[in-house]
């Protein structure tokens, strides 16, 4: 039987957390809560404690909610390092953040285990601090191999972005990506863009778009570009991959501390993230497909503050489950 190990985290993670955990137990699949990000800080000095991680690795998918608390903003352990250390523990290099609506149906894949995010950093002698991107050829070899197989398929195409007129690292990234598709994906036409002009082209023609595929830093900037321009943070979700071992995850957004506490989070993002996880993570496609479903439908019965309604936190999750509960193959 399935077990899913759930990190509700803070701000408004419990919050969307509570209507996931709703869907779980409809479904009839296991799960289990961990502390996890500022709470853990708070309680037990880490933001990924022993017995998270374990839990996490023991599991046969990770959700997780979100992270951040604005009173640990700036302090030398913060919550989302708790977040990328459990990226890189899980090795979910993979990175999918689909963006839909009004004629949009873009998938971004970013890399996300390495890059600027996880490239040597720190103060030198004379003051300077610094970050550093950094990328091996295998790191962005199987990125890309991920992209080309999604573009595959969906037959569409592939468009790689980086900053190959400024970064060093973006000349290896678009050798290795050109090379792959001559080699191993003739078939999926490829093109690549510049970072900059490429947010601009999602804001202006996003119905041009199809599979994305860029570095780290990169691709957490343009997937929230992408989720403004198909209905906001309230609506996107994300799956994190791996070559083996359980999937993460958990919507674009985060912790959203200006309305936490108030119940009117949108849960939308989060139960998106359950479907990715009932398809990618437990190979439940029916169900996922369900859900996407009972999602919708309650985008339109139960709208949040967020995307001009009223309703509450709760009031979506009863009418995903109202949704669910009508769905005849389930
Ligand atoms: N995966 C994560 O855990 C994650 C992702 C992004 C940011 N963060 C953290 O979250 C904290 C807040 O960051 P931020 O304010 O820049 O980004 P945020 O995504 O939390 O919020 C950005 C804006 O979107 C709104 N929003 C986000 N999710 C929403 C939802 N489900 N329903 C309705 N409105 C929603 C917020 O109210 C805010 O106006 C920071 O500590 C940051 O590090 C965590
Ligand atoms: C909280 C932060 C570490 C995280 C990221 O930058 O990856 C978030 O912004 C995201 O998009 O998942
Ligand atoms: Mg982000």
């Amino acid at each position: 039987m399935s077990h899913v190990a759930v990190l509700p985290g803070d701000g408004i993670g419990p919050e969307v957390a509570a209507q996931a955990i709703r869907v779980l137990d409809a479904l009839g699949i296991a799960h289990s809560e961990h502390a996890f990000g500022g709470n853990a800080i708070l309680s037990q000095g880490t933001p990924l404690p022993d017995d998270t991680l374990a839990a996490c690795r023991a599991a046969d998918a990770v959700l997780l909610a979100a992270v951040g608390l604005p009173e640990l903003e700036g302090r030398p352990v913060r919550p989302e390092q708790g977040l990328l250390g459990l990226r890189k523990e899980l090795g979910v290099y993979a990175n999918l953040r689909p963006a839909r609506g009004d004629g949009v149906d873009m998938m971004i894949v970013r890399e996300l285990v390495g890059g600027l995010y996880f490239g040597a950093k720190g103060v030198r002698e004379d003051g300077t601090w610094f970050d550093t991107c950094e990328y091996s050829r295998p790191e962005v070899e199987r990125i890309a191999r991920r992209g080309f197989e999604i573009a595959r398929a969906r037959g569409g195409r592939l468009t790689s972005v980086d900053k190959v007129n400024v970064m060093h690292t973006s000349r290896l990234w678009r050798d290795v990506v050109t090379a792959l598709g001559e080699d191993d994906y003739p078939d999926v036409p490829l093109d690549h863009a510049l970072v900059d002009s490429f947010a601009m082209t999602i804001v202006q023609a996003p119905q041009t778009i199809d599979v994305v595929l860029t570095e780290n830093t990169f691709g957490d900037i343009l997937s929230d570009v992408a989720a403004a321009v198909t209905g906001g943070l309230g609506l996107a979700a994300s799956a994190s991959l791996g070559d083996a071992g359980p999937g993460l995850f958990e919507p674009v957004h985060g912790s959203a501390p200006q309305i936490a506490g108030r119940g009117i989070a949108n849960p939308a993002a989060m139960l998106r993230s359950v479907a990715l996880l009932l398809a990618y993570g437990l190979g439940r496609p029916t169900e996922a497909a369900a859900l996407e479903r009972a999602v919708a439908d309650a985008l339109e019965a139960a709208p949040t503050p967020d995307i001009g309604g009223t309703a509450t936190t709760a009031a979506f999750g009863d009418a995903v489950l109202r949704a669910l509960d009508a769905t005849p193959t389930l």
